[in-house]
């Protein structure tokens, strides 16, 4: 144990080797409310596929946000990659944020870009050319199902379209880690398992990938570690043993 009281193993572990997500006693509360986590200790091996299940209300979307830096945990540390988020400075932030794709509950498209444009954005922030993901991008719009939606704007679609762009989105530069808040919520059982499917290869490709979801079905479809909230604890279970 070092003098700050954080366990002394992370400080030897190389950043290589680091796991992407490491929680350390990490506890959160809003403001003076409730502690939502209390306590969570976790990591997220790099290449590993994870679950995150909880009713309503457990802390998913709270967890997720801790991961990206949306929110400071109340105690505790988090590392991503290696790196000590607490000690990190402030303007290393965007280029840690950009390694990591996110899938938000609420979509968060921008409306005056078409689909095409939304999904080719964080692309195009990386400073590529059109002609060198022009076809992928529509080749990864066919395969969410939305091959005919390409020049549509966020508005005009429904609320499963909004979501399947929205992970278009998340994937399309493969991230180091994905993280993705209930992708499914709004699809029909085919489609989230077509869904599931781009998040495993998207995995086999080394994206380490955490899904928030509370769809038991999909959850018990793939055999990989469910770290599940319970009280505001995260306990870990299933997986290849
Ligand atoms: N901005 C906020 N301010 C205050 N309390 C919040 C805020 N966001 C969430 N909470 C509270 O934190 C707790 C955990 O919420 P969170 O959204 O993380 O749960 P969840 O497991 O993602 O739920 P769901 O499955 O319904 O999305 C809830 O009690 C919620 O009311």
């Amino acid at each position: 144990m070092a003098e700050d009281g954080r366990p002394a193993p992370q400080e030897e572990t190389p950043l290589a080797e680091a796991p992407a997500v490491r929680f350390e006693s990490v506890s959160m509360r809003y403001g003076r409310g409730p502690e939502v986590l209390r306590d969570v200790s976790f990591d997220l091996p790099r290449g590993s596929f994870q679950f995150l299940t909880g009713p309503s209300g457990a802390g998913k979307t709270s967890l997720l946000r801790l991961i990206q830096l949306a929110e400071r945990p109340s105690s505790g540390f988090i590392s991503l990659f290696g790196r000590d988020t607490a000690l990190m400075p402030r303007d290393a932030m965007p280029d840690l944020r950009k390694r990591i794709g996110v899938v938000f509950q609420d979509f968060r498209l921008l409306d005056h870009l078409t689909v095409f444009e939304n999904i080719a954005l964080p692309l195009r922030v990386a400073g590529q050319a059109r002609r060198s993901y022009a076809e992928d991008v529509e080749e990864l719009l066919h395969w969410v199902g939305l091959g005919d939606r390409i020049e549509a704007y966020p508005p005009t679609l429904s609320g499963g379209e909004q979501q399947r762009a929205a992970i278009a989105r998340a994937v399309v530069s493969k991230p180091d880690l994905l993280i993705a808040d209930e992708p499914t919520g709004n699809v029909d059982p085919a489609m989230a398992r077509r869904l599931l499917r781009l998040f495993v290869e998207l995995n086999k490709l080394g994206t380490t990938v955490l899904i928030a979801s509370h769809d038991i079905a999909l959850v018990r479809s793939l055999d990989v570690p469910v770290l599940e909230i319970v009280d505001g604890h995260v306990e870990t279970t299933g997986g290849p043993r």
